[in-house]
């Protein structure tokens, strides 16, 4: 792996790395997903230009990142799988899109690539707490990496869902559902995804504490007057499991933490709401709530990556609290221009809000772009704020 103080300029990477990523929005997705062959050729030219695109674009980020960073043995591997992985795409560069073979090929080698990076987020977890435990993190760090990280996620959320796209419509494992396009829901019953996310995430806390809070979900369909309808949008599934499961585990955490002796718990309140724009998800919980002056800590990757103990004692996955949960849950209601926002009332509960867009080509991706503006945050010295801190009165001189 070159260190990036020897990497020789690469035309060809700063050439794809010039170009801006292209979002493209639910509505583009399932397009793709229209007719068999005509589409396999058309996402075949569109991937082969936009995968190193976007490789380009964040691998321009992590080889700005610290040196002391980027020289931990676990950041230097993420770097040369991307590195790696670039190479691949590019020898499909002036591939004949109508050879079928190769089609098949490019394909199985997407395949290889998602394999190659299934464990990147652990990884580069591992990287931050090599950093922390060798260097330490002055809060300027910190910052950086909040940034880098929150970009990297993204960036590696859109790639993986490009490939996974591509290979669920056109790859051999042709067995998903037929309503389905690739893994979007054309129809997804936000109902349903409640349900059983809550299902899994009780399933779990009644096994750690022996006790869970019951839920009470009411839907609200502004749209239409009689409310008889299922509130359905276009939307992936797997991503809105993912948001709600997380949210779930730290509702019930903090429920039962907060009411130890309680046997009867105060239930989780789920409201779904379809307005003209937003579909809105809200969680309540009367798990005690956070202090304001902890409340950001909950989307720090830094806070999060503490070396505890991955797995609980009886190796059960954890409930809510040392994974990369809230960070990564707001990456992905943020991927399609939604968000995940929690307002908490201390000494009460927490409120968690998923917002959604409703319309499919609204639904566009949220992508990280290397520009200036981005680089720039690498460079800045210090980031001095421009509001006062506490303590800092008339008689200090400006530094
Ligand atoms: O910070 S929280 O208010 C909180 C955060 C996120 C969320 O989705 C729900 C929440 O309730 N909460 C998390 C947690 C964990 C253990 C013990 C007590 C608490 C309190």
């Amino acid at each position: 792996v070159k260190s990036k103080k020897f990497v020789e300029f690469d035309p060809v990477f700063e050439r794809y790395a010039s170009f801006n990523p292209s979002p493209l929005s639910l509505e583009k997705f399932m397009e793709f997903g229209g007719s068999q062959n005509a589409c396999e050729r058309t996402s075949f030219e569109f991937l082969r230009k936009e995968l190193p695109v976007r490789l380009a674009n964040i691998m321009k980020e992590i080889n700005l990142l610290p040196d002391n960073l980027l020289q931990m043995p676990s950041v230097a591997m993420v770097q040369s799988w991307y590195q790696l992985s670039f190479k691949e795409i590019l020898t499909y560069e002036n591939a004949d899109p109508d050879d079928n073979e190769m089609l098949e090929n490019f394909t199985e080698r997407l395949v290889k690539i998602r394999n190659r990076h299934t464990n990147v987020v652990e990884t580069m977890a591992q990287g931050v707490i090599e950093l922390k435990d060798s260097h330490g993190i002055d809060s300027n760090t910190e910052t950086r990496i909040q940034y880098f990280l929150d970009r990297f996620y993204m960036s590696r959320i859109s790639i993986r869902m490009l490939i996974n796209q591509h290979t669920l419509l056109f790859g051999s494992q042709l067995a998903q559902n037929n309503r389905h396009i690739g893994c979007i829901d054309p129809n997804c019953a936000v109902l349903d995804v409640v349900k059983d996310s809550y299902e899994n995430a009780k399933f779990l806390c009644d096994q750690y504490y022996l006790n869970a809070p019951e839920v009470e979900i009411k839907t609200h369909n502004a749209t239409v007057p009689d409310q008889k309808e299922d509130i359905r949008m276009v939307y992936v599934p797997s991503h809105l499991y993912h948001i709600l499961f997380e949210l779930f585990k730290n509702a019930m955490r903090a429920v039962v933490e907060y009411h130890p002796e309680d046997m009867e718990l105060p239930k989780l309140n789920v409201g779904i709401t379809k307005g003209d724009e937003d579909v809105t998800i809200k969680m309540s919980d009367q798990g005690g709530g956070i202090p304001r002056s902890k409340s950001d800590l909950l989307f720090h990757y830094m806070y999060s990556t503490a070396p505890q103990p991955m797995r609980s004692e009886n190796g059960s996955a954890p409930l809510a609290g040392y994974g990369y949960g809230l960070p990564l849950s707001r990456l992905y209601a943020r991927y399609f221009h939604g968000d995940l926002i929690l307002s908490s009332v201390e000494g009460f509960g927490t409120d968690a809000f998923i917002y959604l867009k409703l319309f499919p080509s609204e639904a566009n991706e949220l992508l990280p772009v290397y520009n200036t503006t981005a680089s720039r945050m690498y460079h800045t010295d210090t980031l001095i704020s421009d509001w006062s801190s506490p303590g800092a009165g008339t008689n200090m001189s400006r530094s």
